[in-house]
């Protein structure tokens, strides 16, 4: 009987053998399907929205310019500017007038000056990396209280202004912690009494502040938003229009472009256990940048991070812990010899990996700057293994200790690898000295980090923790410090609010990189607020992330 016990056993055994249990996590499909492979760019639109756009760009740059225009008037302008997406159109010419206004300004200038003003002002200066000093705020308090006064609690608009400035705050500035609490509850109680336009403006600040949004985005919402800012200055207004359509027409075909990239990789068929977000992660990394100059560095930058959800996918929901180190080795040894080592299922991505590094590595070459693609690369190999130790915590129950945990959660981040694939289409701007200040691994790029880590970890741990994943950042923290959830929570929200802090202050002047290059950085902060401030918005896309990309892919431009 042992025989056919043994038999038996041998059966079950040979059959477990073939398939063993896979942490799958059924995601939810795909909210597209193949809708912008259809798009056909039609270029002579392109090129006559480009033509169109040349003399309103004059007239507005004539108005930046204009000598006899009062300077808050100037701001206001400039500040209108940035909210439409326009600065690096006139980057020299705003960066002018900035340092000249910067070098004039004296707070006794301000004493007559309104809330909205003063606010609009600050903003002005701090998105363009000027630190006007917070005490521009400071004749809204009672000095005797130390709190705001009430009367100001009457102007909205002011109030909605020094929300939005509060969020530019740096460490210490201890005015702009409580502006932003006492605006934020004062707006919330009273956002329903209000209509129209300012309604609108309320709603969406609250919702989330500019400076926590996605540029592209934030222009189209401005635009709608703030049509009597917008209407003051006719070319301007003609400007943000015609400049809206011709990105519309661009954006469109690098969507199509990848997307039928990612249909010709058929990663659906060969791994159909991951989530399927051509459209999302496209929208990612056009937040890190809109301008057209870097359309090509999009495209890159979308495959590199569509890779990235494959292999993180592999690892968290499908591959078994043996597969997983398989496979992390085959990634760091990076040599087609090593596909005979990894389980079918995961050979052509494998493959695919390796042929569009290659590709990339022989293109960049040409600029004499491929070694932005080995740093991509080895950013690469850095995550994957990030992946693997989360993993063998998995596989033996381990929970990291916090510090334990965050030194391999900012690399599980993937804000490293992003931001250096990002590089690498940008073109000359990536100099040696560029590239070597983000393997410096720079403070801003560590708190870009921190916040895509424990963000996502506030708002993923529950799901993860259900299916088995040992490594969170909440549960770390936990245990480490003996803390409730709730507490461990709130800490880690304080810790993510204070890098933003550390962000703010490193795009201030003088600053250790152009902000072409520190843009990405604080963009790929802005995305993770996007995706992640009420839910995981990226397992579960049909909500601000559908709401984005209906926006500016199936809606129509303004026209
Ligand atoms: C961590 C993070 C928000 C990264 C953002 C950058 C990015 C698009 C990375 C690609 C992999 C991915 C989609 C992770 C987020 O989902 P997840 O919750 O499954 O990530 P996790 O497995 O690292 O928790
Ligand atoms: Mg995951
Ligand atoms: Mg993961
Ligand atoms: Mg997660």
């Amino acid at each position: 009987m042992a025989a056919v016990g043994a038999s038996a056993t041998l059966l079950t055994n040979t059959k477990s053998a073939e398939e063993p249990v896979r942490p799958v996590a059924n995601f939810p499909p795909s909210v597209w399907g193949d809708l912008f492979l259809s798009f056909s760019l039609d270029n002579s639109m392109m090129e006559e929205y480009a033509e169109a756009m040349e003399e309103p760009k004059g007239q507005v740059r004539k108005l930046i310019l204009d000598p006899t225009m009062d300077s808050n008037k100037k701001l206001s302008l400039i500040y209108t500017v940035h909210r439409l997406g326009l600065t690096y159109m006139f980057f020299k010419e705003i960066e002018g007038q900035l340092d000249r206004l910067f070098k004039e300004f004296n707070l006794e200038d301000y004493v007559e000056v309104d809330l909205y003003t003063i606010s609009t002002n600050f903003q002005a200066f701090r998105h363009l990396g000027y630190k006007l000093s917070c005490d521009v705020f400071n004749k809204f308090k009672n000095y005797d209280s130390n709190t705001f006064k009430e009367s100001i609690t009457s102007d909205v608009r002011g109030m909605l202004g020094l929300y939005e400035s509060a969020q530019l705050r740096l460490k210490g500035e201890k005015i702009l912690d409580e502006a932003s609490a006492f605006t934020e509850t004062k707006l919330k109680s009273l956002v329903k009494t209000l209509e129209g336009s300012l309604a609108q403006q309320v709603k969406q600040s609250l919702k989330r502040p500019f400076h926590q949004g996605m540029p592209m985005v934030e222009a189209r919402l401005y635009f709608s938003n703030y049509q009597e800012e917008c209407s003051r200055h006719d070319s301007l207004l003609k400007l943000a229009k015609l400049h809206f359509n011709y990105l519309q027409l661009q954006q469109k075909e690098e969507l199509r472009i990848v997307s039928q990239w990612w249909k010709d990789m058929r990663f659906q068929e060969t791994t159909p256990y991951i989530r399927d977000r051509v459209p999302e992660i496209y929208l990612w990394i056009l937040g890190l940048y809109f301008e057209p100059r870097y359309s090509l560095a999009r495209i890159i930058a979308t495959k590199i991070t569509l890779f990235l959800v494959v292999l993180d996918d592999t690892y968290d929901a499908y591959a078994t812990i043996e597969e997983i180190r398989l496979l992390t080795d085959a990634i760091n040894r990076w040599d087609i010899g090593a596909m005979s080592q990894i389980p079918e299922y995961i050979r052509p991505f494998y493959k695919i990996l390796l042929d569009e590094y290659a590709e990339l590595e022989k293109q960049l070459a040409k600029e004499g700057r491929a070694n932005s693609v080995i740093a991509s690369k080895e950013a690469f190999q850095d995550i994957a293994r990030g992946y693997l130790e989360e993993a063998e915590w998995t596989n033996s129950g381990y929970v990291a200790s916090f510090p334990e945990y965050m030194k391999n959660g900012l690399i599980t981040s993937a804000y490293n690898v992003i931001s250096k694939s990002a590089l690498v289409g940008m073109g000359e701007i990536v100099s040696e000295d560029a590239l070597a200040w983000y393997e410096s691994h720079p403070q801003i790029l560590q708190a870009s980090e921190l916040i895509s880590r424990l963000q996502d970890d506030v708002m993923t741990y529950q799901f993860e923790r259900e299916r088995g994943q040992s490594a969170t950042g909440v549960d770390a923290y936990i245990k480490t410090y003996g803390v409730s959830e709730k507490e461990a929570i709130d800490e880690l929200k304080k810790m993510i609010e204070n890098a933003w802090k550390e962000i703010n202050e490193g795009c201030l002047k003088p600053r250790e990189v152009s902000m072409d290059l520190l843009a990405p950085i604080l963009n790929l902060a802005r995305m993770i607020d996007v995706v992640y401030r009420y839910d995981d918005g990226f397992t579960f896309p049909g909500k601000t992330l559908k709401e984005y990309i209906t926006l500016l892919f199936v809606g129509s431009s303004p026209m």
